[in-house]
């Protein structure tokens, strides 16, 4: 499938729930392909989504209620994205000064996929693997200026191996362009902008084929102005960043001092209240805007999934490694086809869909680099 320009307006949902755990639910270590379901848990060890949003709602009213209250509720949202800053707040505070979503917070750690590679590699067997890689905190270390996280160049040679062996896909938050700049690397699929910005390599190889998708092209003078207006509207609040990611907008907050955090979330209210059309997910200190179509970095993944031919096979094994909420919609898609797996980058216990976990970049690229060695070690081995 090539050449797409889907736009699938979702009207009905507004903004993207944080999420919170429910004290006594817990995650199990999922096997690869498919994890086992927890007792009273509606599945994969993870409450349902339903349960989840009337909880959130309730506690959060974010799709309620207005003024001081909401914006609270939006602070008390952007400090539940920042697990370093939750654990220390949080540990300091007895039970019933703890915020409700301080209190539901439970500590439980997926599986490595380091520690389980033969078990992974098993569960792939006689499959073509495909590679997904998150950028920010999965192949860059998160730094505090947007624009200086680098990758190394040590990274940069093993996902340049990798491509040589699996089909590999770059899925970001980032417009493409940019991504593309840090990564440097033709060989590869770029999907920029939660995925609503596709294209396939530049410089072909067995793996590749042409592919362009923009689902949200008819969104772009409405995000150049919604991006103008925040950059208008953040100016006198110190650390605060917006960044053009082409279809959607980023609100930086990792450099504002926590007091004005709500300045932040009152300038992005006001802008969404204008704009019907865009909704608000979060990230790692980043409040982002995107349009209300149904297209994420799950929709992403099933696109270039199709695009390589793998449609409606069994015998594909992709692999999505991402740190970030955003990326949970990737890994909830690889649950429900119950193909592959999703590796979660966090040195922190969270909720999500993912099977596996790896700490940070520098595990990503050694994980990255067994990949390869295996590759090759049943290449030469299929040829004794
Ligand atoms: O999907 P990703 O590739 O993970 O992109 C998500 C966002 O990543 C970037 O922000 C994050 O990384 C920054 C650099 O380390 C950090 O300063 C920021 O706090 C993080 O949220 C990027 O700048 C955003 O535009 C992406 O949406």
């Amino acid at each position: 499938m090539t050449n797409q320009n889907v736009v699938v307006p979702d009207t009905k949902s507004g903004i993207s729930l944080p999420m919170v755990r429910l004290s006594g639910s817990s995650i199990f270590p999922a096997t690869a392909q498919k994890p086992p379901t927890a007792p009273g848990t509606g599945g994969g060890g993870c409450i349902s989504l339903s349960a989840k949003k009337k909880l959130l709602l309730e506690n959060l009213e974010i799709n309620g209620g207005g003024g001081a209250a909401k914006i609270n509720s939006w602070v008390d949202s952007m400090r539940a994205s920042s697990p370093t800053h939750m654990k220390s707040s949080s540990q300091s505070l007895s039970e019933d000064q703890q915020l409700p979503w301080q209190q539901h917070q439970q500590q439980i750690t997926l599986p490595s996929a380091l520690d389980n590679f033969d078990q992974i590699m098993e569960a792939s067997r006689g499959k073509q693997i495909v590679m997904f890689l998150d950028y920010d905190g999965t192949l860059s270390p998160i730094v505090d200026d947007p624009d200086r996280a680098f990758m190394s160049k040590k990274m940069r040679t093993t996902v340049r191996r990798l491509a040589t062996c699996f089909p590999t896909a770059i899925v970001s938050g980032r417009c493409r362009d940019k991504v593309y700049k840090f990564v440097r690397l033709a060989e590869l699929y770029y999907a920029g902008s939660h995925g609503m910005d596709i294209k396939g390599p530049e410089k072909g190889s067995k793996y590749t084929k042409p592919v362009i998708c923009q689902p949200a092209s008819e969104f772009l003078p409405m995000i150049d102005e919604v991006f103008k207006e925040l950059v208008a509207k953040t100016k006198l609040t110190p650390g605060a960043k917006v960044e053009n990611n082409k279809f959607c907008v980023s609100v930086h907050f990792r450099c504002v001092e926590e007091k004005k955090w709500s300045e932040v979330a009152e300038a992005v209210k006001s802008v969404l209240n204008k704009y019907p059309k865009l909704r608000l997910s979060q990230g790692r200190k980043v409040l982002e805007i995107r349009p209300t179509i149904k297209w994420d970095k799950g929709k992403a993944l099933e696109f270039l999934l199709e695009s390589l031919g793998f449609a409606n096979c069994t015998d594909v094994f992709p692999i999505y490694i991402g740190d970030d909420r955003t990326d949970e919609d990737a890994f909830k898609v690889l649950k429900e086809r119950e193909q592959g797996f999703g590796i979660l980058v966090s040195k922190v216990a969270k909720d999500t869909n993912a099977s596996y976990s790896l700490q940070e970049p520098t595990q990503v690229m050694d994980f990255l680099q067994r990949l390869v060695d295996w590759k090759k070690l049943a290449f030469q081995e299929s040829r004794m």
